[in-house]
């Protein structure tokens, strides 16, 4: 039955409304602190570069293949993190790998690189179903016959496994207030100000006051955190580094031959403990919601799962025999791509599809419009997993990218596909989804791609 083929009938689940005219300075404000994926009118998903200025500084917004092979990969070191980025994510991520930059920023790859190869993903695998399996209990307690907040329990679950699989560490403890004081940040900080974006990043703008406030109190509940982990490590003492905490303590620079220091290490966790679980909770929450609206899709993967055995010793060698559960995760990270946004300053000038780029331009390339371009797809805003099936052509180079590309490319792709594949296969293999009321929630840019509104699902056990 598994090769019998899908209904032809393609999809269309929910998007923001799209503006039909460009906006005013102040609309495209507002509009970005309200839902940034609502910025966005159908120029941008037709045209293959976009111009403009934005409260004094050039734009511009590149969607042609070349363009953005020249600022990811051949010219990257021309373009760095912009300052709205540094002064939103600055207070929680510190100099830590997302926002490290030059040297430091090589060293650390360097160092994390090894930790989150293919390779270790059989020991990860081991972690994700044994956290899955907790979830499983945890959700069919929580079910029975009640609606469910599935964001709120991948949410959890993706942070037991990011918390296990890199520092040994149990999150139980640490989950709730971790999962507040990101909450409070988003609502209070994550949305750049007026000045934020007016004012040059060497001064300080009014939110800024608040985030370096924020900064204190956070680093000190890292702090916690890495207590937490030092006290295990005494208790069991290893001959070889056990996890990324372990890499991360011992390495040392190869110039300097200096380690990280604890403010090194305390940005390092918190950047590998947020990046590590947030776009992938989103990941898991928007393929469940998807499951849930498309039934047919949702079968197929119960079904793909079901004549596996996704035990905790067996699940990275089953991996590869799930192509259609995987197929939807594609799919869902195209349609919903966790990180909608990648934004980059020109350091230096340079050119860009034949356009004069003045040094201090900010660049942006959307993985929300590439995924929904209407040059590179047949249906764009269509949920068809087929697209990404064994034998269907692969899409075209730098028109899907969820994870970016180039050098800075996402180090945890490997861990969050691996991840996202299992837990999906078995949780729709122990579960049928569906939606409990009208279902219908509409994508908001909020850091990651996150539902507008509490959404629940009614969960009831498949027979086995
Ligand atoms: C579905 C899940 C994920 C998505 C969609 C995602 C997306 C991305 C994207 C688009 C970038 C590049 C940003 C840029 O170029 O400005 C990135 C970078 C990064 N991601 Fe992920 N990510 C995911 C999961 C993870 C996981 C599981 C980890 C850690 C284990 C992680 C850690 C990082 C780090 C540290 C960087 C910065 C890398 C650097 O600058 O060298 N991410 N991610």
């Amino acid at each position: 039955m598994l090769d019998a083929p899908l209904p032809h009938r393609t999809s269309e689940l929910p998007r923001p409304p799209m503006t039909a005219r460009e906006r005013t300075q102040l609309e495209a404000f507002l509009v970005l602190r309200r839902n940034p994926l609502e910025l966005w009118g159908p120029a941008a998903y037709r045209e293959e570069i976009l111009r403009g200025r934005f409260l004094g500084r050039e734009q511009i917004m590149i969607n042609a293949p070349d363009a953005i092979r020249h600022v990811l990969v051949a010219n990257h070191e021309n373009y760095g993190r912009n300052i709205g980025t540094v002064r939103v994510l600055q207070p929680v991520l510190g100099t830590g790998l997302f926002l490290a930059e030059g040297e430091a920023w090589r060293h650390h790859r360097r160092t994390m690189a090894p930790a989150l190869a293919p390779r270790t993903m059989p020991i990860l695998a081991r972690h994700v179903v044994l956290a899955t399996e907790e979830a499983e209990v945890a959700l069919g307690r929580a079910a029975g016959g009640r609606p469910v907040d599935l964001l709120r329990h991948m949410q959890n679950l993706a942070l037991t496994i990011a918390g296990r699989s890199m520092f040994s560490l149990e999150m139980a403890a640490f989950g709730d207030e971790l999962r507040a004081m990101l909450l409070r940040y988003a609502l209070a900080y994550a949305r750049p100000g007026f000045l934020d974006l007016l004012l040059p990043g060497s001064v300080r703008s009014p939110l800024d006051v608040g985030r370096a406030a924020f900064r204190k109190e956070w680093l000190r509940f890292i702090d916690r955190l890495i207590d937490a982990r030092e006290r295990q490590a005494e208790r069991a003492p290893a001959d070889r580094p056990r996890d990324l905490f372990d890499l991360l303590a011992a390495a040392r620079d190869p110039e300097t031959g200096a380690g990280f220091d604890r403010a090194q290490l305390r940005d390092e966790v918190a950047t590998l403990i947020i990046a590590g679980h947030e776009t992938t909770a989103a990941t898991l929450f928007w393929a469940c919601y998807a499951a849930a609206r498309l039934p047919e899709h949702q079968e197929r993967i119960a079904q793909e799962a079901a004549a596996l055995d996704l035990s905790p010793e067996n699940a990275s060698a089953a991996l590869k025999r799930l192509p259609y559960t995987r197929a939807h995760l594609d799919e869902t990270l195209r349609l919903y791509p966790p990180a909608f946004l990648i934004v980059r300053e020109a350091i230096g000038p340079d050119t860009i599809g034949g356009r004069r780029i003045a040094p201090g331009t900010v660049v942006s390339v959307s993985p929300w419009v590439l995924h929904r371009h209407r040059r590179r797809w047949r249906n764009p805003d269509a949920f068809d997993p087929t697209r990404f099936l064994p034998g269907a052509p692969a899409p075209e180079r730098f028109a899907y990218m969820p994870f970016g590309a180039g050098p800075r490319v996402c180090i945890g792709a490997q861990f969050a596909l691996t991840e996202a594949t299992l837990v999906l296969a078995r949780l729709l293999r122990a579960f049928r989804i569906e939606p409990f009321g009208s279902g219908t929630v509409v994508p908001r840019g909020f850091v990651t791609t996150q539902p507008d509104r509490p959404i629940r699902f009614l969960l009831s056990r498949r027979a086995h």
